[in-house]
């Protein structure tokens, strides 16, 4: 089944006629969970693009460590090293994008093209606001969805995923605040992705206004990514334990909460009882985890500085909000970054 931009929706929308053809471009642990939810569904057939961990996923497979679905091995049906190997073996319903947003090392229109074709629904679940730009402007017939993902994942080694809580997840068009409602048909494909990962301990919603989400969950990452890096290598834990670091944090968290208003023009979407940026710092104080970027960091990986930093820091400036804390914030990363050299560009690509 196949689903245009268009809204021309095939008569079998609803009942699935055969399976879902998904490929998941980007297997760290992001893309190895979603993986795991994705085959668990008997309508999802998975194909897994798997760089540095193809050997293990092909034979015994990715083993998931999580504290919610227990000690468990994602298999996926198909294993390839890359989109190209998977683009003569079938067509693609879903292509989801899981890769870290590294702009100036990966072009991720490039990366995915060989396994786009005509109907076939980009996913991208990554962190930052603009990773789809790009994709649509190369794949103006594609529909592209963004999503927004909540899972603290980390990944411990070529075939081995740490899982500790959360999956939570979003997905929609994404539409202006003030645009018209979307068309139910530019739904329907984002609310099919939700059935298939639908299942126990998993929280999928099918929203109309994703931007508002992707805002809130930019002023978490905007702040503890960075900081986790710049305050000498600290969990949440340690970040929000710590009287100075803290009232960083709620700074950065308040610079980016007002951005995220002012770009939008709506008041912040919120969350799980979070209802100021404060608040949203204190929510994390329970947990004890590593930031993407800091995971990143201690792997020798590139950081996704433009996506988390420069690019909110940008809109910042251009809505004139008062941004001093997550300017010196974005100042010190950048200089973390060029005297930390990545070991290579190919481990940046799986997150
Ligand atoms: C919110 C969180 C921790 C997990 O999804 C994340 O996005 C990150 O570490 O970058």
């Amino acid at each position: 089944m196949t689903y245009t931009v268009d809204g021309s929706l095939p008569s079998t929308m609803g009942s699935l006629g055969r399976r879902q053809n998904v490929i998941i471009v980007g297997m760290g642990a992001v893309g190895t969970v979603l993986g795991l939810l994705l085959k668990a569904n008997s309508n999802c057939h998975v194909t897994a693009v798997c760089r540095s961990n193809y050997e293990a996923a092909k034979s015994a497979g990715i083993r998931v460590v999580s504290n919610v679905f227990g000690d468990t091995m994602f298999k996926p049906d198909t294993v390839v090293r890359s989109s190209e190997d998977a683009a003569g073996l079938r067509s693609y319903d879903f292509v989801v994008l899981t890769t870290k947003v590294l702009p100036n090392l990966i072009d991720q229109s490039e990366l995915i093209a060989p396994v786009v074709g005509k109907g076939s629904v980009i996913v991208v679940v990554q962190n930052g606001l603009q990773g789809e730009a790009p994709l649509r402007a190369r794949f103006p017939g594609n529909l592209v969805l963004p999503t927004v993902i909540y899972v603290l994942a980390a990944r411990k080694s070529a075939n081995t995923v740490e899982h500790k809580n959360l999956v939570r997840f979003y997905i929609g068009p994404d539409s202006a605040p003030s645009d018209k409602a979307p068309s139910p048909t530019v739904m329907a494909p984002a609310k099919q992705f939700v059935e298939f990962l639908k299942g126990p301990n998993v929280e999928a919603v099918a929203t109309p206004s994703i931007q508002g989400i992707k805002w809130f969950k930019m002023v978490w990452n905007g702040t503890f990514n960075p900081i986790s890096v710049l305050s000498g290598l600290n969990d949440t834990y340690a970040m929000t334990h710590h009287p100075q670091v803290y009232k960083l944090l709620v700074s950065v968290a308040r610079e980016l909460w007002a951005t995220g208003e002012a770009v939008t023009g709506q008041p912040m979407a919120t969350v799980n009882g979070v209802t100021d940026a404060e608040s949203y710092i204190q929510a994390s104080m329970e947990y004890h985890f590593q930031p993407s970027m800091l995971q990143d960091y201690l792997a020798g990986r590139p950081m996704e500085i433009d996506a988390l930093v420069k690019q909110p820091l940008e809109l910042a400036r251009k809505h004139n909000v008062p941004t001093p804390h997550l300017e010196t914030v974005y100042c010190l990363i950048t200089m973390v970054q060029d005297s930390h050299r990545p070991q290579s560009q190919s481990s940046s690509v799986a997150p």
